[in-house]
């Protein structure tokens, strides 16, 4: 269904910058029917891998292949059917603000030139599938995020596409919304067959509903394959370092809803100089000492502290706080209850 073969992408310089290699030699096959997931860390040329996809850039070189057509030889005409064909949903949703949710939807259709008839049915199907009927007539300001992302999806299928891009969707949602958003895309591939693509620094959402996913690093796709051999099993270093520095970022997100304000031990700010290493040695330590490590904050932008509430006793927490003063750039005890 998507083809990329031997995309280079490089953005030529502008006055005073040099010229940026967003994609090096990227080749991926996307099958009809697909949901597929394209992760990587900002600046790795997922943004752009996107739009050479829905005919928003060209690449440098190499050929761009959506459903059977090579995107570089369309015609203007051509392009634009093609890009009806490819709905698009975005992070920060790309509403009109001054048009309600039904002629939101309804404004794609405008486009494409369809019939006051056609367009009448066809926006009250797709806001029924997304669940907004009720809200047809308020105004983007007056929903939700996930309402908002919802008004985004329905008129991402307004035209009937074949491929769904999902750039970002859910990243500004907060996690329930976003598994209620996950679950009506689901919904809609397993009714509608649609190829999906998602784009992410996620990797919960990737392991939720994409079935294969390539990692991006530096412009380059450093892996790819099964959501669950990639996650797993990853064999490219820095597919290694993003899958543990992300399952810890998750996981601080879970241990964050479950703090309590009150802390039962010793709270300690640390700024690390090795996190996955001293993050293991932490989790050693604090077992062999009895401690329960609880995290209160944490990060992984090396300036910003950590932020442990330490629970076990005295020679314990002082054992495993020694292990933090060695190994970390500075420690700092807040409270000792
Ligand atoms: N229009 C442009 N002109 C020049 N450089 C660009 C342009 N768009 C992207 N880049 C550069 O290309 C590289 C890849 O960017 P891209 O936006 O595709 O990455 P990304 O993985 O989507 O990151 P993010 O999630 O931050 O958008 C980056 O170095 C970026 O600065």
């Amino acid at each position: 269904m998507i083809q990329l073969k031997e995309i280079e992408k490089i953005y030529p310089s502008r006055k005073g910058t040099t010229s940026v290699s967003a994609l090096t030699g990227v080749d991926l096959d996307i099958k009809a029917g697909e949901i597929f997931g394209i992760i990587g860390r900002s600046g790795a040329g997922k943004s752009t891998l996107l739009r050479l996809i829905n005919g928003l850039e060209t690449p440098t070189s190499g050929e761009v292949w959506v459903d059977g057509k090579e995107m570089s030889l369309l015609s203007e005409k051509e392009l634009r059917h093609a890009r009806t064909k490819i709905g698009i949903i975005f992070q920060h949703f790309n509403l009109l603000w001054s048009r309600t949710v039904w002629e939101n939807v309804a404004f794609s259709l405008e486009v494409a030139g369809k019939s006051k008839a056609e367009i009448q049915g066809k926006v009250n199907e797709l806001l029924e599938r997304v669940g907004l009927s009720d809200r047809a007539h308020a105004y983007p300001s007056q929903l939700s995020g996930g309402q908002k992302q919802r008004v985004g999806i329905a008129r991402a299928l307004a035209n009937n596409p074949t491929v769904l891009l999902c750039d970002e969707a859910t990243s500004a949602l907060d996690p329930e919304t976003t598994a209620s958003i996950l679950q009506l895309l689901r919904d809609i591939h397993r009714d509608m067959g649609i190829t999906m693509v998602l784009i992410t620094h996620e990797m919960s959402v990737v392991r939720s509903i994409c079935q294969r996913v390539a990692v991006m690093d530096d412009g380059y796709i450093i892996e790819e394959g099964k959501v669950s051999d990639v996650f797993n099993h990853p064999t490219h270093p820095a597919t290694r370092q993003f899958v543990r520095q992300t399952e810890m970022e998750e996981d601080v997100q879970g241990v964050g809803k479950a703090i309590t304000n009150k802390a039962l031990g010793t709270v300690v700010r640390v700024w690390f100089r090795d996190l996955p290493s001293t993050w293991k040695q932490l989790g050693e330590e604090s077992e062999a000492k009895g401690v329960h490590v609880h995290v209160l904050a944490g990060s992984t932008k090396p300036s910003e502290a950590w932020t442990f509430d330490l629970e076990g006793s005295g020679e314990g927490v002082a054992g495993v706080l020694d292990l933090l003063r060695e190994t970390a750039v500075k420690t700092e005890v807040v409270t000792v209850v």
